[in-house]
């Protein structure tokens, strides 16, 4: 771990932040730390020159050590039954986060804000995929939703994965779902009236998402569309889980600037 800077005079039992200087690097705390995207996570809060990572906490650690490391900003990678935990936590006590852990629908989105808004300045990213790559291909299908008659989704992960439909699948169909609305499209055609219970994938906005989970695949999405005697197919590939930490580096960065909610990385690019 980098070497850290001293917190400060600050209680670390106090519900305040330690104070900063803006030149000071942020204190960053790592949850999920010894996970398979956490330790990346780790190794590039380090390896930057305006980050110092304070705290790294994994599922035998104790939340407290953010406070005594004086963390201004938490990243989570851990587990969709943990991570609302973890929130409340990093709320109560003013500090920011940027939250890669999957598993959030409308419910938990509306009790996150509800928490922030009673915690005036602190801020919170939530981002189904930390991955550039994986963001422009989410821009790049709703731009082509509107044009065409059929568009699903096929996303393949790892066997290890929690929840299905992946989150970044999810929020796709959503953009993709918004997109057709906005242009007065219906959804795709489908003359299906027999079929085994998940063969048509789960409906997600109307837009139909069939997972796959495969031993050897890390994080893999098709957006497949379809129109009178075409298909056009976009497609991401995460080959290596670095490429989720330039994002997380943005989010640390800006999550500062931005209080409340706010959902999606991109929010935070010039895209
Ligand atoms: N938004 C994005 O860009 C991305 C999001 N993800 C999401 O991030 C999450 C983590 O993924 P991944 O790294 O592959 O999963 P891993 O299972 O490899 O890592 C999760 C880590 O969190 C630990 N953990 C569990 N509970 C706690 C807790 N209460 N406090 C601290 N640590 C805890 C786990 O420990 P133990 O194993 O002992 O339980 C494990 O070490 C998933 O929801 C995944 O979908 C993944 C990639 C990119
Ligand atoms: O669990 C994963 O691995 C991933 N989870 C995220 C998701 O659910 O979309 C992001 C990426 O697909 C990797």
């Amino acid at each position: 771990m980098t070497q850290l800077p001293d917190p400060g005079p600050d209680d670390p039992a106090s519900s305040e932040p330690a104070s900063r200087d803006a030149a000071d690097p942020i204190r960053v705390g790592v949850l999920g730390a010894r996970g398979k995207v956490g330790r990346e996570v780790c190794r590039a809060v380090s390896a930057a020159d305006d980050t110092v990572l304070v705290a790294e906490v994994d599922a035998d650690g104790d939340l407290d050590s953010l406070l005594a490391g004086g963390a201004e900003v938490v990243v989570d990678f851990t587990h969709p039954d943990v991570v609302m935990d973890n929130l409340r936590f990093c709320v109560d006590h003013g500090i920011h986060s940027v939250v890669g852990t999957t598993g959030f629908d409308d419910d938990r989105l509306a009790t996150l804000r509800g928490w922030l808004a009673e915690a005036p300045g602190t801020g919170c990213l939530v981002a189904p995929n930390f991955s550039i790559g994986a963001i422009l291909m989410m821009r790049f299908a709703a731009l082509a939703a509107p044009h065409v008659e059929s568009v699903e989704i096929v996303e393949v992960h790892h066997p290890d994965k929690a929840d299905a439909p992946s989150g970044t699948a999810q929020r796709t169909a959503r953009l993709v779902a918004e997109a057709r609305r906005a242009a007065g499209r219906g959804p795709g055609p489908d003359a299906t009236t027999t079929s085994l219970p998940g063969a048509r994938g789960a409906d997600v906005d109307g837009v139909p998402v069939h997972a796959v989970r495969l031993r050897g695949a890390v994080a893999h999405q098709e957006v497949v569309l379809g129109g009178l005697g075409e298909t056009l197919t976009i497609r991401h590939d995460s080959m290596d889980r670095v490429g989720f930490t330039p994002g997380v580096l943005v989010g640390v960065r800006t999550v500062g600037s931005r209080p409340g909610l706010t959902v999606g990385l991109e929010e935070f690019l010039d895209l």
